[in-house]
């Protein structure tokens, strides 16, 4: 897939701006604060209705404008396709489709395929078990759309779970419980077969995708590392079952519900389920996030971002873009190589950068580069 143009109206620092893209690859050069990471969030926006930055749609608009719009030109293999995304201080955002509104957010998800790469994903090493598990989970919305509303429907469970659980350990703290507590009891056992069967379908997704990815990750980190390290990645499920069968990963949980049934009920909280997994990463067989220098990390998360462009292009047929956000510099001459043979001109990358010092020949001579100064672009 290719991003041919991208068209900024009102979003972040950019009033209006139309970029358009003539080369596989983009390099967007400015200082900081002048709206190159805004750009490749942007893109983002488009790829997964999410960005890693913000969480508010208003942070998004233009400060002192109301609406804020995101569209782009895509071409894919069955044609060329314009995305929308208008944005709101106050209200919706809502999406189109070749100008046509879409009713359902979801339709809009697995159009435009990106994977990013920015410093922040050393976090994916360092960081606590719930930045692997919104990773996992960003990665199956681009390769299977409908994960969004599985995923949506699970932790909506989890919360009404939670708050029964919470009533119960209120009533119970205030004595107030042998009145109500039947009821409390067979509301909960309603929520316990809702959290099993909408938590199955994540926890078997997030196998199955990992059971995809690790073999891939494992090679590209054995070919960035001369073979001197094995990375394992594995999935440490709070449900374990023995086969990947609805039933059997159901039972898994039922199960460890009743033995979680008390500590669930002092606590006040759901103990069991997919939002505790977590992905281990090992390197040599010992935990990367105490094994190891920032480069050996910077090498597992090159692997993985790697093994994420190889598995979407595997999945949905076409390359995706890949986003760089102010990592490139970062890596060493060999690294960078390593890159650049494996994205060759198959994935369209966007990449930021404050000084171009640091970059290979190879790449400056391949490559579009534009001027990124307050929210506007042009040619360097
Ligand atoms: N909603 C908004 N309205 C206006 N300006 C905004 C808005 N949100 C962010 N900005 C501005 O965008 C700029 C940040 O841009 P960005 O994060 O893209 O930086 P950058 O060019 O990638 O630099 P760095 O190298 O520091 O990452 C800041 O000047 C910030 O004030």
């Amino acid at each position: 897939m290719y991003l041919k143009t991208l068209h900024l109206k009102q979003f972040r620092n950019y009033r209006d701006c139309i970029v358009d893209f003539d080369a596989p690859k983009t390099i967007l050069v400015g200082n900081n604060a002048q709206g190159k990471s805004n750009l490749l969030e942007a893109v983002e926006l488009l790829s997964t209705l999410k960005s890693h930055r913000s969480v508010r749609d208003r942070d998004l608009v233009l400060e002192e404008a109301a609406v804020g719009q995101i569209r782009a030109n895509l071409e894919r293999a069955y044609g060329s396709i314009d995305l929308d995304l208008t944005l709101r201080t106050q209200g919706r955002r809502t999406v189109a489709l070749n100008r046509e509104a879409l009713r359902r957010q979801l339709d809009f998800l697995g159009i435009l395929n990106a994977v990013q790469f920015s410093s922040l994903d050393l976090e994916l090493v360092r960081g606590a078990p719930e930045r692997r598990r919104n990773w996992l989970d960003s990665l199956l919305i681009q390769l299977e759309p409908i994960y969004a509303y599985i995923l949506q429907q699970y932790n909506q469970v989890l919360r009404q779970r939670n708050a029964l659980l919470k009533k119960y350990r209120v009533g119970a703290a205030e004595g107030k419980l042998e009145e109500s507590s039947r009821e409390l009891y067979s509301e909960l056992a309603l929520w316990d077969v809702q959290l099993a069967t909408t938590g199955s379908r994540v926890t078997r997704r997030r196998a199955r995708v990992l059971e995809r990815l690790a073999p891939l990750a494992a090679a590209w980190h054995a070919s960035i590392s001369g073979a001197t390290e094995v990375l394992d990645v594995t999935y440490a499920p709070n449900i374990r079952a023995e086969k990947d069968d609805p039933e059997e990963v159901q039972k898994a949980f039922l199960d460890k519900i009743q033995q979680r049934r008390i500590p669930e009920q002092s606590q006040g909280t759901t103990l069991v389920g997919p939002h505790r997994d977590e992905v281990e990463l090992t390197i040599n067989q010992t935990p990367a996030r105490s094994y190891g220098s920032q480069g050996q990390q910077r090498t597992l998360v090159l692997a993985l971002k790697l093994a994420e462009l190889k598995l979407i292009e595997e999945v949905v047929g076409e390359p995706p873009l890949l986003l760089l956000d102010d990592v490139l510099a970062e890596l060493d001459l060999n690294r960078q190589n390593q890159l650049l043979d494996a994205i060759q001109d198959r994935f369209q990358t966007l990449i930021t950068t404050t000084h171009l010092g640091a970059f290979d020949s190879q790449w400056l001579n391949s490559s579009q580069i534009l001027s990124v100064h307050a929210g506007q672009i042009s040619s360097f």
